[in-house]
Parts: structure tokens; sequence; C-alpha cells
């Protein structure tokens, strides 16, 4: 018996501006209703490598199976299959949030129940609102709502709850985790390392357009990154000690202390820590937790007529939350 190809394949990705790699030598697997997240600073190549598998871009090199089809040959039914939410937010057009979904939900052919979507992204107080009338938040999760509208087998969120409030990032991650549990697979980049952790069964950590560790979330760094530090004062001075059993350390002190030991704790590296620590190996100066700039709204667009950039320059300035069959690929050609 033959298993189904995992729903993405990425081989030896290559992608170069002007002579230069933004994308040199990627390769991973997404498995059937996986979540994996790919990190990296600012500038390291993530948004290209989606943009790549969601068919926006051209890659230079490699191979790219998505769903079982290259990318730069993805015809309707596959976009069909795919939901996309890129970078930045643009929907800031004059129809309401109702009148936008409902839009979009007609180009699927077995969408979610709008009423529905609008309130798993919390817009249900908003739902007869303009869309040119809501907050940067706001408007983001209309690309969120926008993105899974279609009922995805494959998901793409490229920097998801970039200006969400802490409150609408938790109900967001409920809403994910609830796409999970129906099967989806989905694609995550964020600069949220918490939003990783907590979302991602896998992760893959970008550095210069090269993939410098790949692997279960809890696992990234390998065992020596994830060592435990216990900290305590004696005498006032600090003690440090790492060690990989912390429990018996800290025992071992009570009992020398005869009671509490003071300013005693033992700390787990987070993932964020243990991404700090892989960036700073690879010679960068990392960026966790340092997101970009909040999105700002772009061209307003009309559901009748979605934005359609015609230069890759545009593609990650534009509002992406797009019908299959209005995506850039289809109604543009693919950029190179
Ligand atoms: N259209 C383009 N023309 C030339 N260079 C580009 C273009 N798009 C991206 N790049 C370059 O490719 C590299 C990777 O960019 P990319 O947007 O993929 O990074 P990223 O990891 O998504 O960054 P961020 O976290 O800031 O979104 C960067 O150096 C960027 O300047």
């Amino acid at each position: 018996m033959t298993s189904a190809p995992p729903p993405v394949q990425v081989r030896n990705l290559q992608k170069s501006y002007g002579g230069a790699n933004s994308v040199d030598g990627v390769s991973f697997d997404i498995g059937e209703g996986e979540t994996f997240a790919l990190l990296g600073p600012n500038g390291a190549g993530k948004s290209t490598t989606i943009e790549i598998l969601e068919g926006y871009r051209d890659r230079t090199g490699g191979e790219v199976s998505v769903l079982g089809v290259d990318p730069q040959r993805g015809g309707a039914h596959w976009k069909s299959q795919l939901g996309i939410v890129l970078q930045s937010t643009g929907e800031s057009g004059n129809v309401t949030v109702l009148e936008q979904l409902r839009h979009f939900a007609r180009y699927y052919p077995n969408p979610r129940d709008v009423g529905e979507v609008i309130e798993a992204v919390g817009l249900t107080a908003k739902t007869g609102t303009r869309i040119s009338k809501l907050s940067g938040g706001q408007r983001r999760r209309v690309d969120v709502a926008l993105g899974i509208i279609g009922r995805p087998k494959l998901l793409f969120l490229d920097e998801p709850t970039t200006g969400f409030d802490p409150e609408a990032r938790h109900q967001f991650w409920g809403l994910i985790n609830q796409l999970k549990n129906e099967g989806t697979t989905i694609l995550l980049t964020t600069h949220y390392l918490d939003e990783a952790a907590t979302l991602a069964d896998r992760a893959g950590v970008i550095v210069g357009g090269r993939l410098v560790d790949i692997g279960k979330t809890d696992e990234l760094g390998g065992t020596e990154a994830r060592v435990p530090l216990v900290r305590w004062r004696q005498d006032g001075v600090e003690h440090l000690e790492k060690t990989t059993e912390p429990a018996a350390l800290a025992a071992r002190l009570y009992a020398e202390a005869g009671g509490e030991v003071e300013g005693l704790q033992i700390t787990r590296p987070t993932l964020e820590d243990i991404y700090l620590q892989l960036v700073a190996s690879h010679g960068l100066p990392a960026t966790a937790s340092q997101p970009t700039q909040p999105t700002q709204p772009t061209q307003p667009t009309q559901p009748t007529q979605p934005t359609q950039p015609t230069a890759e320059e545009t593609a990650q300035s534009q509002t992406q939350a797009q019908s299959p069959s209005q995506s850039k690929t289809q109604s543009t050609g693919s950029v190179a």
C-alpha cells in the first residue's frame, strides 16, 4: 500500500532576485493535518517561500509540490483548495464585512457559513460596518475570514495576527485549533514565538534564505539548548547552574540551607530563547517578538474588482485574501 504524498513538499528551493539568493536550498515537507511554522528574522525568505508555494511567485530552482501540483501550474480547482492570508492587509473597500464575505464565499464550491466565519474571527458586532471604517486589526481579521471562508484543505497564514490585540490573538488561536481539529493543513509564519509554540506541531527556522533547523517545536535547537537553568542566591552571591535535574538540585540546596533557598528560580528555555540562540549562532541579530510594523491598509479594493497586482514588487503589499478565481496568478499570470 502506498501512502499519499504530503500536502506540501519542498526540495532545494531557490529564489534569486537580480543574482542575490533570497531563498537558498530550502527543503521541507508538511504532513496532512499538520501545522508547520516558518520562523526567521526580517528578510530571511519566509514570505518569498510561502508565496512560491501559493503560486504567486515563480521559483528560480528546486522542486515544489502543493496538494500534488506544481504551484506554477496550479489551476482554478487547485486554488479553490487553498486558503491564503498574505502578509499585509489592504481590504479597505466601501463594502461591509458581510457583503465582502458573502461575495467571496460564492467563489468556493463548499464555503463555510458566512455568519459563523464572522463570529469565529470576532467581527459579529462589525457585520454591517464598511471595511474602510474598521481598525487595522479588524481589517486583518477580515483577511483571516477571507482565508478560511472556502473551507481550505491547506491554509497559508503569513503573519496573521500582526496588529491584533492580545485578546484577539487568543481568540485567533482558538480558531486555528478548531481548523486543526477539522484536519486542515496549515503553513504559518509569525514573529510571535509564543504563537508558534502554541499552534505549530513543527517549525523550520530560516536565516539568510537557508533553513538552519527544522523539527518539532519542543525539540528545535537540540537537547543541549533546552537544559533548564537553576538560579539562587547564597550569602548575597548569585549562582547559576545548568542541569537536566533541576528538582534534584533544588532539593539539595533546600537541604543544605535547612529551609527556603533565597532567590530560587528554575527556568526552561522557551521557543523564543531557542530561536534567538539559533539565529545568533548564524550570525544575525534576532528579532523575535519584534514583529514588523502593524500592517497598513493599501489601495481600497472592491469585491467586484479585486486587487490585481501586475508586478512582483507589489506582491507583498497587497491584500491577498482573494478567491481562487481572482488570484494574482490567475488573473495576471505568475509573476517571476
Ligand atoms: N520583489 C523583490 N525584489 C527584490 N528583492 C526582494 C523582493 N521580494 C523580496 N526580496 C528580498 O528577498 C529577501 C527575503 O524577503 P522575504 O519577504 O521573503 O522575507 P521575510 O522572511 O518574509 O521577511 P519579513 O519577516 O520581514 O516579512 C529580502 O532580502 C528581500 O529584500
